[in-house]
């Protein structure tokens, strides 16, 4: 297995490829767990190198506290790695390595999908999104890159990203790895306490729940009888729930036919935030 810490390794590393031959990334931001092995796994099957990149990026922590507490456990991520495979890069660079000494977002407009939910709870995070994504795709330069729908939001402004950039690479988005409680596995989960861990099961339960009744009643109906269930949850603090067009993630007002529907939700476990999804149709 190759580890660099430096641009210019990785650059260096890659300059004998053939261009018959593809290149996969993975980024992350490490703390690696199964959810991250599958996105990995999936980029090992379509690709001749696969890249994992391990970077906790500041610039789309809007907590500071949040930015200090996240996980970071590079050794347990690279043996995790090469059980999956002895062929993995890993790109594990140092922010001044990223951002010498100018550590500063971009700011990008994502045609609204930036304003909403995610990007209207967490201020600037998805320039910071934009910037170090940008930023990884230019040094790896992949053909294809493969990030999660646990982050669909992040998923689609990605797209966009390498869109309006005009980066040439395939943007693969891939399911949801939930826990057996049907918690979605994040790197966050590790902070949370047997109890949290334990009640965090009810996120994903109320969105199935609540994907039940979108079938017979309004969103608002829907939104009501969530928004109902966690003023009961002694243990967890909604944030948000809205129920969305798939594709512009815009909040609907009404359900016409023919149209794909998404459910979004980010609750507080203590100070540990979690976020998940659900399609409706
Ligand atoms: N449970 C999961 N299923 C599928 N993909 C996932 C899952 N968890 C993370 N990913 C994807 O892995 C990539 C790296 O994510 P990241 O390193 O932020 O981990 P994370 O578990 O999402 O951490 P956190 O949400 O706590 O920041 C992203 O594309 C993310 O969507
Ligand atoms: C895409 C990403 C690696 C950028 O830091 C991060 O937002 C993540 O892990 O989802
Ligand atoms: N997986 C999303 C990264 C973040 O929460 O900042």
């Amino acid at each position: 297995m190759h580890i660099f810490h430096k641009i210019e390794e990785l650059k260096n590393h890659f300059s004998t490829v053939s261009k018959e031959e593809t290149v996969g990334m993975v980024p992350t931001m490490g703390a690696l767990h199964s959810g991250h092995i599958s996105l990995v796994k999936k980029a090992l099957n379509e690709n001749n190198y696969v890249i994992v990149s391990i970077f906790v990026n500041p610039t789309q922590f809007n907590n500071a506290e949040d930015l200090e507490k996240y996980p970071q456990t590079l050794q347990e991520d690279i043996t995790l790695l090469k059980e999956a495979s002895d062929k993995i890069i890993v790109f594990a660079p140092s922010a001044s390595e990223i951002y010498n000494s100018n550590i500063k977002s971009d700011s990008y407009n994502f045609g609204g999908l930036e304003k909403v939910m995610e990007g209207e709870f967490r201020d600037g995070h998805f320039d910071g999104v934009g910037t170090i994504v940008e930023k990884l795709l230019n040094i790896g330069k992949p053909d294809n890159a493969y990030f999660g729908e646990k982050d669909y939001q992040q998923l689609q402004i990605i797209k966009k990203l390498v869109d309006i950039k005009k980066i040439p690479v395939n943007i693969i988005g891939c399911p949801i790895v939930r826990e057996e409680s049907g918690l979605a596995m994040s790197s966050r989960n590790a902070r949370l306490s047997a109890e949290l861990r334990n009640e965090a099961a009810f996120i994903y339960k109320t969105l199935k729940e609540a994907k039940i009744k979108f079938g017979t009643k309004s969103a608002l109906e829907v939104s009501k009888w969530v928004t109902a269930q966690f003023d009961k949850n002694k243990l967890l603090d909604l944030e948000y729930f809205t129920i969305t067009n798939a594709d512009n993630l815009q909040t609907i007002k009404r359900k016409s036919k023919n149209k794909k529907y998404r459910a979004f939700i980010a609750v507080y476990a203590n100070d540990i935030r979690l976020i998940d999804n659900i399609a409706l149709n």
